[in-house]
């Protein structure tokens, strides 16, 4: 095993210390979160889950994980996913797996969201990683016309075949490659304004915390504002 998937493996176990019995868990997607479903196989606590992708749910079935449609709970106990970069105020760029919808319906409707990840996600500010942003297919050349011309470096994700990659709710994604994202809440703001823009895959002031694997495993809690604590 890679340090890097050590890493994951290490931060996904220590993710079960915040899963009790009965306890309705929203389940991410991707590789790190697979490491979670196999521990909490494993672990064989009683607990229902609400899955985020097509993946997430095929995995569950495969490991005996039972699981519930979100519109059939009226509440998630606490969400265990992974991120594709986390910055110091716990705020993330997640999407690689093109599961962001789902994941942040999930983690909008979650009590607690919990990120598990390896050192390498962590940075002082996003961008590093491609922003990915889920938009509806019809005049989705619109939009990424629109991201050229602001300097977002666009770029379609496609499947092997060279199709446009289709997401599990039948959109597109354009991947923007920033590098440096100064003001995350401004461009958040200027997405979200946008006609065929469904989502984005900035998750701002959304993850609780952050459970970081390496030679030992380091735990980060967000500091809310004051306008949340209230
Ligand atoms: O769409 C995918 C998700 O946001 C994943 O949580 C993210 O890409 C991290 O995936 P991994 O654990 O495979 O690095």
């Amino acid at each position: 095993m890679t340090d890097k998937n050590l890493q994951k493996k290490q931060a996904a176990e220590a993710a079960l210390q915040y899963i009790k019995p009965n306890m309705i868990v929203g389940l991410g997607t991707g590789s790190t979160v697979s490491y979670f479903l196999e521990a909490l196989a494993k672990a064989d606590i009683n607990i229902v889950g609400v899955t985020t992708s097509q993946v997430t749910s095929q995995h569950c079935a495969e490991l005996n994980i039972p699981i519930v449609d979100i519109d059939e709970v009226d509440h998630i106990d606490v969400t265990i996913d992974g991120a594709d970069e986390v910055d110091t105020y716990l705020n993330g760029i997640k999407g690689g797996g093109a599961a962001l919808l789902m994941e942040k319906i999930v983690a909008k409707n979650s009590n607690e969201n919990i990120w598990i990840v390896d050192e390498s996600k962590v940075h002082a500010t996003l961008g590093s990683f491609p922003l990915p942003i889920e938009v509806i297919p019809y005049g989705n050349g619109q939009l990424f016309r629109q991201f050229t011309d602001r300097g977002f470096f666009p770029k379609l994700r496609r499947q092997a075949n060279g199709d446009p990659l289709v997401t599990d709710a039948g959109h597109y994604i354009i991947d923007c490659h920033l590098n440096n994202i100064n003001n995350p809440y401004a461009l958040a703001e200027y997405l979200e304004g946008q006609v065929g823009v469904v989502e984005h895959g900035l998750f701002l002031n959304i993850c609780d915390r952050v459970i970081i694997g390496g030679e030992t495993v380091t735990i980060k809690e967000r500091q809310k504002t004051n306008t949340e604590q209230v």
